[in-house]
């Protein structure tokens, strides 16, 4: 470790590298040596325990450099990492062996060096050459086996060699056929990229918010993480798709990879059927990549450029491959979303649950198109790795939907490490630890979680009374008019109208929606505490299962656990909620003060009995709600499309997936006002609002979900980018 600390790459990265033609033989082996040392480490950190220190920006840098001067100084080895796929096998899960070695592919981000492969091309392979181009997935790797055409196998990347045995994982995943179609060669080997859709990702990221979890970072960590987890089930759980592009071996393989992506389908294995082209010239491939970063926000997965193919299998087959690469692709890259700034101060936010989140303040810095001044630094640990502190330079990344976060610090400007503050900055508790979280214990007693809490019971996912946004929250909390939650009910419209920026009118209107908020959905109202673990798709099993809430109140672990999507953990984190004599003593109050939770679920009638409905892209009301609005009517809501789908109901960016298996199978697609004509001819009221610019709401529901955990109305609101 003591030599690692005074490797250069491995913390404060330097890319701006002395020239080549300035070092010595000595100088250029010594750096040689670092390199390669620093680059097993990041691989470490980035494949095994997904959980890099440094940016993906910097590591290509850092890559880069070790292979120019390999070449310029002739100092190539086996070992070295430009020799060997960079991942390698976890301990916990069972490894096995690839039948077909699974490879990296060349990139770069400069037009330049994709021409540069072209040419090579042209040069080492006979008669004319065309490329196929199509997207990069940002996933994970995993090779699929089948055998007599039966679903038996399926392994990550690992080292190429080797990779860890995912089968079981990859089994619960939808879109992967266990069985396929005919005229599916009867020994196939394929590879593809296990992605989480970005909407489902926003949605699942949303609920562990909601249930007080650390949100994954990006879809990628997100899928690379449940793939990994040892319990399957879990994988289950978690909205997992697959893109199909490589055909590893087979008992015939197509001659081009054209071909070969059209066969995959027939097969019955999904691909990317939208972005696909086969062209002739390298600038219509340089184009391709351009026109597809365009339209990046609009796939529902995630990418990071494009990969072009030679089309021809023979003259892949001539061009061949190194021990790390094939020779007959190359990614083209889109440009990082990342830019160098310098932070200006630290802020620590306390959430809803008491979560102690770090800010950054920076100096205003453009990021692709978007004006970031703060990001998240995550947690105490996080900072303590990183040695971060007011004054350095650091790099920003702002990836796909999530809040900007600091990658790295790429100019150490200042002396020691920002200390971590060991009281709460709201209230002065004592912080307590749990892993690598910090948080003030005094849930109730601090003010920022009495604010979040009440911001939480008030939240359309709790039970929606308006006017009771963040400012008017501070408002109440600040004034002394409200110390806990039940304290809403007993306001008055002479105390409110007093607060500054109130009218009679105001004031009034929000006692009406108190008043209105007496009577709530038993699921809104089990939502709304903010328990632990318990998000709205959670709350609205545990109404279903026990019917009321003293029958929620009353149940054991045990009770718990035999809910739908409810664990041992989860069941336990309810239990003890529900038992604490503080929480029980605020729900008591609630009901003392008239509130009085009814039975929701399944108690709108039965109009639509019999029908199953899949949600899609973003509707103006969230996915949760739409669901809970149709099974209240007696119908199924279901994640993925089959034949036993009635109706797929697509919002605005909607993923081409579920369209088309909804096409497979025959399933009528509604769009948002389609649904609520359809809704209507049952005699139902549909409250989402398709009239204006829907689309935009999901995304911005999900910033602030991210956001939720730290976003807290003195503090500075990480939504406000
Ligand atoms: N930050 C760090 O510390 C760190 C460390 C290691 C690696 N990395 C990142 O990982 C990258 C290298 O990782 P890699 O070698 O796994 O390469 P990669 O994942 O970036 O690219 C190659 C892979 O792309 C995948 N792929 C996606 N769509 C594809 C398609 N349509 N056709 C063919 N392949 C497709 C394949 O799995 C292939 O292995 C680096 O450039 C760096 O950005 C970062
Ligand atoms: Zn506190």
């Amino acid at each position: 470790m003591t030599e690692q600390a005074s490797n250069p790459y491995l913390r404060d990265p330097l890319t701006d590298f002395t020239p080549v033609e300035d070092l010595t033989d000595e100088e250029a082996t010594e750096q040689v040596e670092l390199l390669r040392e620093a680059i097993r480490e990041h691989d470490y950190r980035y494949y095994v325990e997904n959980d890099p220190v440094i940016g993906d920006r910097t590591y290509d840098a850092l890559f880069t450099r070790l292979r120019t001067l390999e070449d310029a100084f002739d100092l190539t080895a086996d070992d070295s990492p430009t020799q060997r796929v960079g991942g390698e096998p976890l301990d916990e899960l069972d490894t096995v062996e690839h039948r077909v070695p699974m490879l990296s592919i060349a990139q770069s981000g400069e037009a330049e060096e994709v021409r540069e492969f072209d040419d090579r091309v042209r040069r080492e392979v006979d008669g004319e050459v065309s490329y196929t181009c199509e997207p990069k997935f940002d996933g994970l790797s995993v090779e699929v086996v089948y055998d007599d055409g039966v679903f038996v196998q399926a392994a990550t990347r690992g080292d190429g060699e080797t990779g860890d045995d995912v089968t079981e994982q990859v089994k619960t995943i939808e879109s992967i056929p266990l069985r396929l179609r005919e005229g599916a060669p009867d020994d196939l080997v394929v590879r593809g990229e296990v992605v989480m859709p970005r909407d489902e990702f926003q949605e699942h990221n949303r609920d562990r918010v909601e249930a007080g979890k650390d949100p994954f970072a990006n879809p990628r960590n997100a899928a690379a993480g449940t793939l990994r987890q040892l319990d399957p089930s879990v994988a289950a759980e978690r909205p997992l798709d697959c893109y199909f592009y490589d055909v590893l071996d087979a008992s015939e393989v197509p001659p081009t990879n054209a071909a070969e992506h059209e066969a995959l389908r027939e097969w019955g294995l999904r691909t990317e059927r939208d972005w696909y082209e086969v062209v002739e010239d390298v600038e219509d491939a340089i184009d391709f990549r351009n026109r597809l970063g365009e339209a990046r926000e609009n796939l529902n997965f995630e990418i990071d450029g494009t990969v072009i193919k030679v089309n021809d299998r023979a003259q892949c087959e001539q061009l061949g491959r190194t021990s790390r690469e094939v020779r007959w692709a190359f990614a083209y890259k889109f440009p990082a979303r990342s830019e160098v700034t310098e932070i200006t101060d630290i802020v620590v936010q306390v959430g809803r649950t008491g979560r102690l989140t770090p800010v950054a303040l920076l100096e205003p810095v453009d990021v692709g198109g978007v004006t970031v001044s703060r990001a998240t630094l995550h947690n105490p640990d996080e900072i303590a790795e990183m040695g971060v502190n007011v004054g350095d330079a650091v790099r920003v990344q702002r990836a796909g939907d999530v809040i900007p976060y600091v990658e790295e610090v790429v100019d150490k400007r200042t002396e020691g490490t920002y200390a971590f503050p060991e009281t709460c900055p709201v209230c002065g508790a004592e912080v307590v630890r749990d892993g690598p979280l910090a948080f003030c214990p005094d849930g109730l007693g601090c003010p920022a979680q009495v604010k979040g809490a009440i911001e939480h019971y008030a939240a359309r996912s709790g039970l929606d009374i308006e006017g009771l946004g963040e400012e008017r929250v501070e408002q109440l909390v600040e004034s002394g008019l409200v110390e806990r939650l039940p304290d809403l009910y007993d306001l008055t419209a002479e105390e409110l109208a007093e607060l500054e920026g109130w009218g009679q009118k105001s004031a009034e209107n929000l006692l009406a929606e108190l008043e209105a908020s007496k009577s709530p959905a038993l699921s809104a109202f089990l939502s709304a505490l903010g328990i632990p673990e318990v998000g709205a798709a959670t709350a609205r099993n545990l109404a279903r299962e026990f019917g009321s809430l003293e029958a929620v109140l009353e149940a054991s672990p045990d009770e718990l656990e035999a809910v739908d999507d409810v664990g041992e953990k989860v069941a336990l984190s309810i239990h003890d909620f529900l038992t604490t004599p503080e929480n029980r003593e605020v729900i008591d109050d609630l009901l003392a003060h008239g509130v009085d939770p009814e039975v929701d679920v399944e108690t709108g009638g039965d109009a639509l009995a019999g029908l199953t409905f899949v949600f899609t892209g973003s509707l103006s009301v969230t996915r949760s709600e739409a669901q809970e609005l149709v099974e209240a009517h007696g119908a199924n809501a279901t994640s993925s499309v089959s034949g036993n789908t009635d109706y797929l109901v697509a919002g605005e960016n909607a993923g081409q997936s579920k369209q088309d298996d909804a096409a497979e199978n025959d399933v009528p697609v509604l769009d948002e006002s389609e649904f609520r004509d359809l809704l209507a001819e049952h005699g139902i009221e549909y409250l989402g609002d398709d009239s204006e610019a829907s689309g935009s709401d999901d995304t911005d529901d999900s910033v602030e979900a991210g956001a939720d955990e730290t976003s807290d109305s003195e503090q500075p609101d990480l939504t406000d980018f």
